[in-house]
């Protein structure tokens, strides 16, 4: 039995009772913290915090390891529950042609995009893509990462799709962040299918789906909801037919046109709804009427240079928001959630507070682990972040480009 006691720490960050399982609306401005406290964890569970006043006796030594944080503050680790980090290839020429005036969409329509990455995943073995994704996923963990969503989405054929959804299956296996997989079938439509879009949907549903259910390579399903990509009504088909196998939704709509996405994922309960740059006042009031999580992606727009969703709004009508990084080689080629918080708060004007409750607790629930991932509280998994000597919460997300995460611990292992 391995035992961590951390002490002397300047301010223990986002401590709950294991019933919170989100905030919303006014709510997100509370983060309930201690101040000068300690934090007991026993193998991979924390089993114990308080103020420094009441410091345990320690009666065993044996295997016990004591950190002392005077100065540093301990955080939940991010949860960030949306990456397309199973990728062949990055795609620097694209950002090239974007600096030279292309959009997104017009790299997109001559063959770039998700097609240009599904062209390189089609040449690329298992044993590449999952030491790719392996040391990407090493560089999010020492970000203060602790759980990864991971969508599959960039084969698009049955061989290269459950190819990128095996390589996640094997991800979860070997690596201490907790990972859950998303399958992305429908994420654009392969060019061998242009004229053809209901046989490759057939394909999703018929070839695909079979293979996922019986391997158990997925726990969610996505279909990229937009204008030129999937309709409301193929997202539909593809998410009843996901659910019919024990898949939950959560999916990509709102990034560029409001098409009636929002809506489809409400009808099918949704965990959560991803992107949502661009909102009409239907969307945000019927997503007020639902349990679905929105979920904000902010280096996307950073990198894209596109806008940025209506964070402040979703909350005064109170909903809850969570953050995520989307992390993959087109749209968002980072997967650093501090530098998400920095932009979340001067961008889409949350404060510190905000932010970090949308990145941990929110986030958790946006991967169905609220109750094991996301906060401090006794009985969750002993993940969690010692920063460096930082003289206050709001210094993280302002002092931005700069890696304050001093230690990760995860599932009660220091990272290195
Ligand atoms: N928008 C759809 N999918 C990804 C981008 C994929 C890509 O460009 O490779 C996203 O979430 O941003
Ligand atoms: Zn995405």
């Amino acid at each position: 039995m391995s035992k961590i006691l951390i002490k002397n720490i300047k301010e223990l960050v986002q401590v709950l009772d294991a019933n919170v399982i989100k905030f919303s609306g006014d709510e997100m401005a509370n983060l309930s913290t201690i101040k000068s406290a300690w934090l007991a964890i026993e193998d991979d569970t924390i089993i114990g915090f308080g103020d420094m006043i009441d410091f345990p006796e320690i009666t065993d030594w044996n295997d016990l390891e004591i950190i002392d944080a005077s100065g540093k503050m301990v955080f939940p680790a991010w949860c960030d529950s949306h990456t397309h980090i199973v990728f062949a290839k990055t795609r620097e020429e694209e950002f090239v042609d974007r600096i030279k005036g292309l959009t997104y969409q017009e790299i997109a329509a001559k063959g770039g995009g998700i097609l240009n990455s599904a062209k390189k995943l089609q040449n690329a073995s298992e044993e590449e893509l999952y030491k790719g994704a392996l040391k990407r996923i090493k560089e999010i963990q020492l970000t203060g990462t602790g759980a990864v969503e991971i969508k599959s989405g960039y084969g698009l054929s049955l061989d290269a799709e459950l190819k990128m959804l095996r390589v996640i299956k094997r991800l979860k296996e070997s690596c201490e962040i907790t990972i859950k997989a998303n399958f992305l079938g429908a994420h654009a439509i392969p060019a061998e299918f242009k004229e053809n879009r209901r046989g490759y949907i057939d394909l999703i549903i018929n070839e695909m789906l079979p293979i996922i259910e019986k391997e158990h390579l997925a726990d969610f399903i996505d279909t990229f909801c937009e204008t030129n990509y999937y309709t409301p009504e193929e997202t539909n088909e593809i998410l009843e037919a996901g659910i019919k196998i024990g898949l939950i939704p959560k999916i990509h709509v709102n990034q560029f046109t409001s098409i009636g996405g929002i809506q489809v994922g409400i009808k099918n309960n949704a965990l959560s709804v991803d992107h949502l740059e661009v909102m009409t006042d239907q969307d945000i009031s019927d997503l007020s009427k639902s349990e679905v999580m929105p979920t904000l992606l902010p280096s996307c727009s950073f990198f894209l240079n596109i806008p940025y969703a209506p964070a402040k709004q979703l909350i005064e009508k109170g909903l809850p928001i969570a953050l995520a990084t989307d992390f993959n080689p087109g749209s968002t080629p980072s997967g650093n959630m501090s530098f998400v918080l920095s932009l979340a708060c001067i961008y889409m004007k949350l404060t510190p507070e905000q932010a970090i409750n949308a990145a941990t607790i929110n986030a958790a629930y946006a991967m169905g682990l609220e109750k094991t991932h996301g906060s401090i509280t006794v009985g969750k998994k002993a993940n969690i972040f010692i920063t460096e000597e930082i003289s206050s919460i709001a210094h993280l997300p302002y002092y931005f480009g700069h890696n304050q995460i001093e230690q990760v611990i995860i599932n009660g292992k220091l990272m290195s």
